[in-house]
């Protein structure tokens, strides 16, 4: 045995520090050089392998939680394992307290470890079985100080420590890692800086539903590699919160229309609760509750091991908005504060451009009335027949009134002229008669048409709609071809007119409305009732002041002014010089029946108008209606001739106002002369009081 006082012994402690020192120098130099964890890894990795060739090491890190150490680099060195229980341990958060890292924390030197020892004293940590796994028998743990801070600590197998070298390794590696550490975070930091400002400017240039949507999906993604679940607004009850936007690959979009009762939320629950009293996010347990309400949270809980789900309150101001929820397990929560912050704003934008856009939409569509309106110039209604004029006397007595107007007639008199006429001299003409056509919408779709419907209230109600009596408020609405209203609606309707209150479909509130009702049909209701396809109650809660408007056959003196009507309207319209009608045209006109009464008449004339190739229409190509219309009378009556006769010669009489002879008269029409008339009437007992009473 060799004496300190042994020169040999000197010589071999002199060399052996030289090598030492030219060692931690070398280390010293490689460090310098080091910026980033791969960096370190390599310095370290090489600086091991030269003292410890077969063994391995670890470097932990204190988190940021400051209770908890996770590796930061390790090196299994030539070790057989467990590759499983490895990836377990290096992904594991351990206490600092868990019994063997805070030993090393706390002690001023290097400490060994013997594994099978410790494990023997009971711990039941999952590294210790892993070093047992992979054969290493004594471990050196060693602080990493930086400064006064705990950066971390080393746990490297080997079997003879040499505590300078050590010490002056692992002082090297503390300051270098607190380095790389505060560089992370500073990157971390600007990272996050940049994607805020990137979402701050996307997110004010939000204009729509799918804009935000957009923007929201992907600074979450950015930022906490997380998703938005849901995003519920708060109805305008106040208490319900409804799904607004939710994660497209989490849920389809059907799951949640059809099951929206199972994902609405109401305020009062425990857990929405807790969310509106908090101005931070909150971590909600997923619980059956939460479950119940969003059944695909179950998955997350199975699948990824999520226990807890992210939840924050929208608000501006005081105003509660509604509340997002989020999946994820890291979320800063002053981050996200300021990030629900400028989504609630962004909510509120997209909710009032909804909303412009819809008055827009409602601005266009009470401009089209206008428009129509604004066509319709009421001196021109022409027609000064008498019957006409009993039409004008109904409508000076009923106009001002607030009376149901029940318009009857065949088609094309006149009912929505006379309609326009009504509410325009009445005192609701400031705002538009809105109108509703019964029969050109599908039974299934008319109910939201006249009372609308609130979001949600069936499938495709995607917006709340405002039905046409809410539209009509104060004003007059026209229901056109009433007689073709669903049995259904008709309960509805009377129910309207009865209670002056409507209800939207799928709402819960009434709105009393004052809404005058003018309705039109050209179908004979009182038989439709009889024939039970008209409710009695509702045709007499519609038939309070009945005005019929009589056929154009019926009203011969007005044929002419109403040819002369249309052909300088339309003449004008395509810029001729007005068209002018032969006696021929004239009489042919007189002689037709109009069975689409002036919408027919106006209809032909224009066709002439366009047609006509000189100043004159000399001919009309009509429909053989005269002829065939009688012969069908005729066929259908089953009358003696002679009775026929008489009927038919009373009704040309009537439409020609007891003309007989000359231009219009009834001989005329009837293609007889007027002497041959005149003994027709006397024979068959044909009086005045036949054809002037009616
Ligand atoms: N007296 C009249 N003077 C001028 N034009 C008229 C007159 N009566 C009807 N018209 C015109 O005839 C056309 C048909 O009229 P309107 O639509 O009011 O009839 P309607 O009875 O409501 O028909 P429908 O029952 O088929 O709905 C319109 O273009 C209207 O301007």
């Amino acid at each position: 045995m060799k004496h300190s006082s042994d020169p040999d012994f000197k010589n071999q402690e002199i060399l052996q520090k030289e090598s030492e020192k030219s060692f931690l120098l070398d280390f010293s130099n490689d460090m310098t050089a080091v910026r980033s964890r791969e960096d370190l890894a390599l310095v370290v990795n090489r600086a091991f392998r030269k003292l410890n060739p077969d063994g391995g090491y670890v470097i932990r890190k204190v988190n940021a939680d400051g209770t908890t150490m996770s590796a930061y680099l390790h090196d299994t060195g030539a070790s057989t394992f467990d590759t499983a229980l490895l990836e377990r341990v290096l992904a594991e958060e351990y206490p600092i307290d868990d019994g063997i890292q805070n030993r090393i924390i706390n002690s001023p030197i290097p400490l060994l470890f013997n594994v099978r020892q410790e494990l023997q004293r009971g711990y039941q940590i999952s590294y210790l079985n892993l070093w047992e796994n992979m054969g290493f028998k004594t471990m050196v743990g060693i602080a990493l100080r930086n400064g006064d801070a705990n950066v971390g600590l080393l746990l490297l197998s080997i079997d003879e420590i040499n505590i300078p070298i050590l010490q002056g390794i692992c002082s090297q590696i503390a300051i270098a890692m607190g380095n790389i550490m505060a560089n992370e975070e500073i990157l971390r930091r600007q990272a996050e800086q940049q994607l805020m400002l990137a979402f701050s400017n996307d997110i004010t240039g939000v204009k729509t539903k799918s804009d935000l949507d957009h923007v929201i999906s992907s600074v979450l993604q950015g930022l906490f590699q997380t998703r938005i679940a849901v995003l519920y607004l708060l109805a305008e009850d106040q208490v319900t919160l409804l799904p607004y936007l939710f994660d497209r690959q989490f849920f389809q979009e059907n799951e949640v229309a059809q099951h929206e009762e199972f994902y609405s939320l109401n305020i009062h629950e425990e857990h929405v609760k807790l969310v509106f009293e908090n101005n931070q996010p909150v971590l909600l347990e997923i619980d059956e509750n939460l479950e119940a309400k969003c059944l695909k949270l179950s998955i997350q809980r199975e699948q990824r091991g999520l226990n807890s789900v992210y939840a924050s309150a929208l608000r501006l101001g005081d105003q509660k908005l509604g509340m997002v929820w989020m999946l994820g397990e890291q979320i800063s929560a002053p981050l996200l504060q300021g990030i629900c912050a400028q989504i609630s704003t962004a909510v509120s934008n997209v909710l009032a451009s909804e909303q412009i856009l819809r008055l827009k939409k409602q601005l266009e569509d009470e401009n089209d009335y206008l428009k129509q309106q604004l066509n319709t110039n009421f001196e021109e209604i022409v027609g000064n027949s008498q019957a006409m004029q009993q039409v004008y006397r109904l409508i000076s007595l009923v106009a001002e009134s607030n009376a149901t107007v029940l318009l009857l007639g065949e088609t094309g008199t006149g009912k929505e002229l006379i309609a326009r006429a009504i509410h325009h001299a009445s005192a609701r003409n400031a705002k538009l008669m809105i109108k509703v056509n019964c029969a050109a919408m599908p039974a299934s779709l008319i109910e939201s048409e006249l009372f609308g419907h609130e979001r949600g209230a069936f499938t495709g109600a995607v917006e709340r709609r405002i039905g046409k009596f809410e539209l009509a408020n104060d004003s007059t609405l026209f229901l056109d071809e009433v007689g073709e209203m669903p049995m259904e609606t008709q309960v509805k309707l009377l129910r309207v007119l009865q209670e002056r209150e409507i209800e939207r479909v799928g709402g819960k509130t009434t709105i009393k409305l004052n809404v005058r009702i003018i309705a039109a049909t050209n179908r004979d209701l009182e038989a439709e009732v009889k024939a039970g396809r008209f409710r009695s109650d509702l045709y007499y809660r519609l038939n309070v002041f009945p005005i019929k408007l009589p056929p154009l056959r019926d009203r011969q003196e007005d044929i002419e002014s109403l040819a002369g009507f249309f052909l300088s309207k339309f003449s004008k319209g395509i810029g001729k010089k007005t068209v002018k009608l032969s006696a021929n045209a004239l009489r042919q006109l007189h002689a037709y029946l109009w069975p689409g009464n002036v919408r027919e008449l106006e209809h032909l004339i224009e066709r002439s108008v366009i047609l006509a190739t000189g100043p004159m229409v000399r001919e009309f190509f009509l429909p053989q209606a005269t002829a065939t219309n009688i012969d069908a009378q005729i066929m259908q009556s089953g009358l003696p001739l002679e009775e026929v006769e008489r009927t038919h010669i009373i009704q040309v009489l009537r439409r020609c106002n007891g003309k007989i002879s000359g231009v219009g008269g009834a001989a005329e029409i009837l293609g007889i002369p007027g002497n041959t008339l005149h003994s027709k009437i006397r024979k068959l007992g044909i009086s005045k009081a036949d054809y002037f009473s009616h």
